[in-house]
């Protein structure tokens, strides 16, 4: 596979890691560090080798898709660039620090497989769901009305402002997605991570659905997604990263187009790639 479309930082990065929004997106003058920065990261659940030698950065404002069949390590690795699992060997750093150090985690709005599980939802309101995003910053017992002024405009982004005072766990799976992207966005998180986030959703929502993430990946948020859908995924986002246990291919949407990844991945039997893994 090609590590050609991956960009390379060639410079020292800044010392704190940080970028404004504002000034990352289609910059081309300043070399800057990867928001998530995996090298050849191997993990293994007891015997099983669920990721195995992956080495891929995600840079400000890409927005990218992680694709592999059933069981191929995506959530896996999803977790281990996020920091939530520590790799056996190999190192992953998040916004330049490494990520068992990392201690900046509003800067992250994940989003799990089980968010639009409405047994794993708190009888809470959308509202409050979306407060919690605001505790990082100001503390539970410290919210100011400046606090909430955020938290509206967060429910307006994602458009469901008029849901605000329902329980989370009478909204549909769509809407429940939208609420907890609202908690990123509140939480002025830089880097939003969603695991299969349009299963159950019907269409048209899941239009809508990605319509909105790529007004906020717009806004210089940096998204990766674990989605199943290839058509969608590469109507969306700008780059791709296939998997099966190890990476087939990253880069530009349209290089992974034009390779044989998908195939590749899809041919391995599940988590067995015959010609390196007798
Ligand atoms: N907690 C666990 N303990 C043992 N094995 C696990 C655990 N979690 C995942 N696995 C195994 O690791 C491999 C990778 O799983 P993972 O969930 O990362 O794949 P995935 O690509 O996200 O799958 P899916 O598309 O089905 O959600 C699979 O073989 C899975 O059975």
């Amino acid at each position: 596979m090609s590590e050609a479309d991956t960009p390379v930082s060639t410079e020292s990065p800044p010392k704190d890691g940080s970028i404004k929004r504002s000034d990352a997106r289609g910059s081309t003058e300043n070399t800057v560090t990867p928001i998530v920065d995996v090298q050849d990261v191997t993990f293994a659940y007891g015997e099983k080798v669920a990721v195995e030698d992956i080495s891929l950065t995600i840079e400000q404002g890409d927005f990218v898709g992680l694709i592999g069949p059933n069981g191929s390590g995506k959530t896996t690795l999803l977790h281990l660039m996020l920091g939530l699992r520590r790799p056996d060997s190999g190192t992953v750093e998040l916004f330049g620090q490494p990520s068992q150090a990392f201690d900046d985690g509003e800067r992250i709005g994940y989003v799990s497989q089980r968010s639009t599980d409405r047994g794993e939802t708190m009888p809470v309101t959308v509202r409050e769901v979306v407060l919690m995003g605001r505790f990082a910053h100001a503390g539970h017992s410290k919210l100011t009305d400046e606090d909430h002024e955020i938290v509206d405009k967060a429910l307006e982004t994602v458009e469901i402002g008029d849901l605000a005072d329902r329980q989370i766990n009478q909204l549909s799976g769509g809407q429940r997605q939208r609420a907890f992207i609202a908690r990123a966005l509140a939480s002025e998180a830089d880097l939003l991570a969603l695991d299969e986030p349009t299963v159950g959703v019907d269409a048209e929502s899941r239009d809508q659905f990605y319509g909105l993430l790529d007004d906020l990946n717009q806004q210089g948020i940096t998204i990766i997604l674990i989605e199943h859908d290839i058509d969608i995924l590469t109507r969306h986002v700008n780059k791709i990263a296939c998997i099966n246990r190890e990476l087939y291919h990253h880069g530009k949407t349209v290089s992974f187009l034009e390779s044989d990844a998908l195939a590749k991945a899809y041919g391995a039997a599940h988590g067995v790639v015959e010609h390196d893994h007798p």
